[in-house]
């Protein structure tokens, strides 16, 4: 019988304190045997179906066990629900696997493969016996985002969002998008904090128009284009919320440090007490290597030795800064214990996940500033979430509104064109577009361009157009193993011959190993195991597997008691007695730690593009798999090949289909479904709007 609740009845939903989403996967045995079929309508899709293709998908690979299991907790705990629930909860859950926050159900209705992992990562193969499979297009047939919207708020176990708060219904169904409760709650705080941060202008004393004319007096204007660092520091002055993004070398730390040295000249003037300014990363090496820029563009100010001394010159990790406490995903730091400071700058912003960017806004007073610099092309944060991204999409290609354009000239004599179209968002987003880092030459460069650009074509002519910065090799071949060796030299010369170790791990940031994918012989575990044989031959290290002296390791989980975090890298050494021990660059030292206390952590002569991420290194070997790969887009490449700082060897499988591979690899872009833009631009206590495709009953 069918159950059509209209999509304003309050869900009758779950009881606050009952289960949540996360306990599912401890709710059932994954064999449950399916129950009856309970069809909506006639016609419609029945448990039995549903489970039959859950199972096989998940065969296939086309879907986590864990998918699954939560759709099978979702049908145990409303045995009336319409199996379309079962199969949205399903989706929903594999969509955060893959980063994005939400599920959209106009999205895959419209192209209903795109919600499961087809064909299966990194093995092909399979998707061969498909032919018999129930594909999602067939379940998904008769039906409209109007009637699953309703089949949704049917159930005891989803919430509309309007009556959400307070519910503890696994799943959040929002307009067209539906949700993990979880990540509703991070986007709604996140979109709630950030509007809060649109607020109307600080005031700007006239007078700072001198001293950022001063700042900046060194910048070129070329070909009639704005100095977008000024404006950049201009618009970061009247703000609680400004968003840098620009690529590598574009000047984002410098634009930071002269906008810091700014404030603390106000804030000092007239015996004041300086501003509470604290940097920090999502990782620890990108905490360092903002620590490291941020020190030498102090060094290069010109201040006084007081406004100098106001800078801080030490950045810490997000979890560190936020208090995370062993145990628990709460940190120390939150709405109601506020972290003491006036300012915050965050680097390497496109890897704050949802979650993160949550707890970090939940901590900031209200009333201080928060700069998030980053580049906006990069990949996205492995967990679910691309904030960042999100932003500067909103903020898309509106133009600065005409009180912005009016400030901007008047403070920072910048001329900016009207632009066609404005958005709030819009004004607290500055864009730098010139590459410090790169010479007009640069290979690396070049490629960069083209990868961002989604031009496939020319990225491929340039592989050819022999730059000084930039080789191909073939990654089958030995010339892979050669190239190893040689980028690997001087890191080992010093470590036989007893150098000491800061000069050692310094060497360990010289050159690295990149790759798309863990499995597979391009992959991770395949690169590892062919870079450690040609080490090993070379009689550099004593085994290719365990612990040895040589063996570079990345932490993969966060550690506050030891003081490492997810992604730091560091280098396995032999003391004078032998014992081995794992040194990690940390701050103007090093932190030791024995290999038995590491419990996470993986070789990584390799590692993944999404791993490499807050790096940069002056040599970078990144491998290409052979065969196309969703895994493999434009954000992958370009993000792999920016890490590296001045050469770049791409190992690519010649003779097969290199040159299609990366030209397909390139026009495949990321969108992560979520809805953070919208709901900042749409008026307060609204819900997000329904797309056109229509859930209204
Ligand atoms: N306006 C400028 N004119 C000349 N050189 C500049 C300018 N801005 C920055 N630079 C130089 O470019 C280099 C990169 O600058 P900076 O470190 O500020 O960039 P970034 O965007 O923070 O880089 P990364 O992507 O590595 O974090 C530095 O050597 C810096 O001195």
């Amino acid at each position: 019988m069918s159950r059509r609740p209209s999509t304003t009845q309050p869900n009758r939903g779950a009881s606050p304190g009952s289960q949540g989403a996360d306990q599912f996967s401890l709710a059932l045995d994954g064999d449950d045997a399916p129950t009856s079929p309970t069809a909506a309508e006639a016609g419609a899709l029945t448990r039995d179906t549903l489970l039959a293709a859950l199972s096989l998908w998940v065969a296939l690979g086309w879907l986590r066990q864990l998918d699954r299991h939560f759709a099978l907790f979702l049908l145990e705990r409303d045995p009336a629900a319409d199996p379309l629930v079962g199969l949205a909860a399903a989706l929903v859950s594999h969509q955060v696997g893959r980063g994005h926050v939400c599920l959209s159900l106009s999205r895959v209705l419209d192209a209903p493969r795109s919600a499961l992992s087809l064909p299966p990562l990194e093995n092909e193969g399979e998707s061969e016996s498909a032919g018999a499979v129930v594909l999602p297009e067939s379940l998904l047939d008769p039906v409209t985002p109007a009637r699953w919207f309703d089949a949704l708020i049917g159930s005891t176990t989803v919430a509309e969002a309007t009556v959400a708060e307070g519910l503890a219904t696994p799943l959040v169904v929002d307009g067209d998008r539906v949700y993990l409760r979880r990540y509703w709650q991070a986007e709604s705080g996140v979109a709630a904090r950030l509007r809060q941060r649109l607020g109307p202008p600080l005031a700007v004393d006239e007078g700072v128009s001198t001293r950022l004319q001063a700042l900046f007096t060194g910048n070129r204007r070329e070909q009639g284009e704005p100095d977008w660092q000024r404006v950049a520091c201009a618009l970061a002055l009247r703000q609680r919320l400004t968003i840098i993004s620009g690529g590598p070398g574009t000047g984002k730390t410098t634009t930071v440090t002269r906008l810091l040295a700014l404030l603390q000249e106000q804030s000092l003037s007239g015996g004041g007490e300086p501003l509470r300014i604290r940097l920090a990363a999502p990782t620890g090496k990108a905490a360092a290597r903002l620590s490291e820029s941020i020190a030498g563009a102090v060094g290069r100010l010109e201040v006084s030795d007081v406004v100098r001394a106001a800078i801080p010159q030490e950045a810490q990790t997000l979890h560190r800064l936020l208090g995370a406490r062993p145990d628990t995903r709460h940190f120390r730091h939150h709405a109601e214990a506020p972290l003491s400071l006036d300012l915050l700058v965050v680097d390497e912003a496109s890897m704050v996940d949802l979650e993160m960017m949550a707890a970090l806004l939940d901590a900031m007073p209200a009333e201080a500033r928060l700069i998030l610099l980053g580049d906006k092309d990069q990949l996205a944060s492995v967990e679910a979430g691309s904030v960042l991204g999100d932003l500067c999409a909103g903020a898309g290609d509106a133009g600065y509104s005409e009180a912005t354009r009016d400030y901007l000239q008047s403070i920072a004599g910048e001329p900016l064109p009207v632009a066609a179209e404005t958005n709030p968002l819009a004004d607290h987003v500055a864009m730098l577009r010139r590459s410090f880092r790169f010479r007009a030459d640069s290979g690396i460069g070049a490629l960069a361009r083209a990868a961002n650009a989604g031009d496939g074509r020319d990225f491929t002519r340039l592989l050819k157009s022999g730059f000084q910065d930039v080789e191909t090799l073939d990654i089958d071949a030995a010339a892979f193993e050669r190239a190893v060796v040689t980028g690997y030299r001087p890191l080992f010369e010093a470590l036989l011959g007893g150098a000491d170790v800061a000069s050692i791990l310094a060497l360990q940031a010289r050159f690295q190993v990149l790759c798309a994918l863990r499995r597979g012989p391009w992959g991770v575990e395949g690169l590892n195991d062919r870079i450690a044989r040609a080490l090993w031959q070379q009689g550099w290290i004593s085994r290719t597997d365990g612990w040895f002296a040589g063996r570079p390791v990345m932490v993969t989980h966060n550690d506050p008691q030891l003081g490492l975090y997810n992604g730091d890298l560091g280098l396995t050494l032999a003391d004078d007695a032998g014992r081995l021990r794992v040194c990690f660059p940390q701050g103007d030292g090093t932190r030791q730690v024995l290999p038995s206390r590491l419990d996470a952590a993986a070789t990584a002569f390799a590692m993944t593009v999404h791993k490499s991420q807050g790096s940069e290194f002056d040599h970078v070997l990144f491998a290409l798999p052979a065969r196309a790969n969703p895994i493999v887009t434009r954000e992958l490449i370009y993000t792999g090949i920016t890490r590296a700082r001045s050469r770049l060897t791409l190992a690519l499988a010649q003779g097969g289909n290199d040159e299609r591979t990366l030209r397909e690899a390139i026009a495949r872009q990321v969108v992560r479904d979520s809805a953070i833009a919208e709901r900042l631009l749409s008026p307060p206590g609204s819900s997000v709007p329904r797309d056109s495709s229509g859930s209204e009953t």
